[in-house]
């Protein structure tokens, strides 16, 4: 007979520190790397607020060019854009850009 499933709560998920949650071999590498879980669980989830933030200000941008009979998009501003990011980050920064600039158009 099989045992029922164990529910287990995604909270109770992310404060576990036993090394096969990890990947780690021992308690002390497992503490480690749980704890800075939580520090890129936290990141990650700045870094989501600050991208819904940009896409709502991205919007207003939008929203009055095109109010005031514009186009949507402006390339020269999205070239300036993907070059700051690969500046800083090098190729992937390009596709970081890309992919931030797909969030942020289209949406008025
Ligand atoms: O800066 C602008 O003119 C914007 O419209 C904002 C933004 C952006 O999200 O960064 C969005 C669309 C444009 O094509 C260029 C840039």
């Amino acid at each position: 007979m099989s045992a029922a499933p164990t529910t287990v709560s995604s909270s109770t998920l992310s404060t576990r520190t036993a090394p096969a949650e990890t990947g780690a071999r021992t308690e002390a590498a497992a503490g480690v790397i749980t704890g800075a879980r939580q520090r890129i669980d936290d990141l990650d989830g700045r870094i989501i607020g600050l991208i819904q933030e940009r896409m709502a200000v991205s919007a207003v941008i939008q929203q009055e060019r095109i109010a005031s009979g514009g186009r949507r998009v402006n390339l020269s501003r999205e070239m300036e854009i993907i070059g700051h990011y690969s500046d800083q980050l090098g190729k992937p920064g390009t596709t970081l850009a890309m992919t931030l600039l797909e969030l942020c158009r289209g949406r008025v």
